[in-house]
């Protein structure tokens, strides 16, 4: 179930731990992230990018239209893909975007963890959800040692996926994601 956890910079015990949507939109707005959850569409379980996108067209319309985004595409993860490994330590490490990360979960998970200020932000995101976090916010995403998700991602810039790594290595100190029946 979709969770947002809010941690001191310090680390201990979380300060806000909810499941509540509405609770998770309102702790994360003050941020600037968006958050907010999408009516399940009717998929066929091998659907492709073209199906995916015709499925959610109205949602990614509006988004477009209100935020200028340029391209979308739509990402998968399986657990027996080859490069997960690699995939996996590239995310867990704290980076930037020049544009706001928007990616909406048809289906799996993946814990985005945000970092603004003296407090850290992990949100656990699943099939329905849809995050967006702000142009130049520190995060870094855990997909976990088996993952699985399909994802829409919008972006500004038609070059796609590009990252600055901060270099700091603050993610090995904060939950990673790795459900217990992994
Ligand atoms: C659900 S796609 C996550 C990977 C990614 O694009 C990113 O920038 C993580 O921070
Ligand atoms: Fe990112
Ligand atoms: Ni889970």
């Amino acid at each position: 179930m979709t969770h947002l956890r809010i941690f001191d910079e310090a680390g201990g015990a979380p300060l806000t731990d909810t499941r509540d949507a509405v609770a998770i939109a309102d702790a994360l707005a003050p941020i600037g992230v968006r958050f907010e959850q999408w009516p399940s569409r009717p998929l066929a379980a091998d659907a492709g990018q073209d199906e995916v996108l015709e499925a959610f067209a109205p949602e990614v319309e509006r988004l477009k239209a209100e935020n200028g985004y340029q391209s979308v595409d739509v990402i998968r993860m399986v657990p027996d893909h080859p490069e997960k490994a690699n995939l996996r330590t590239k995310f867990l490490s704290e980076h930037r975007h020049s544009e706001d990360e928007v990616r909406f979960f048809v289906e799996g998970e993946g814990l985005f963890t945000l970092r603004e200020g003296e407090r850290i932000y992990a949100v656990l995101c699943e099939e329905g959800d849809l995050i967006s976090v702000p142009a130049g916010t520190r995060h870094w995403f855990d997909m976990g040692p088996s993952p699985r998700f399909t994802a829409i991602r919008l972006f500004t810039n038609a070059d796609g996926w590009i990252a600055n790594f901060t270099g700091d290595a603050i993610a090995d100190r904060f939950p990673r994601h790795e459900p217990a029946e992994a």
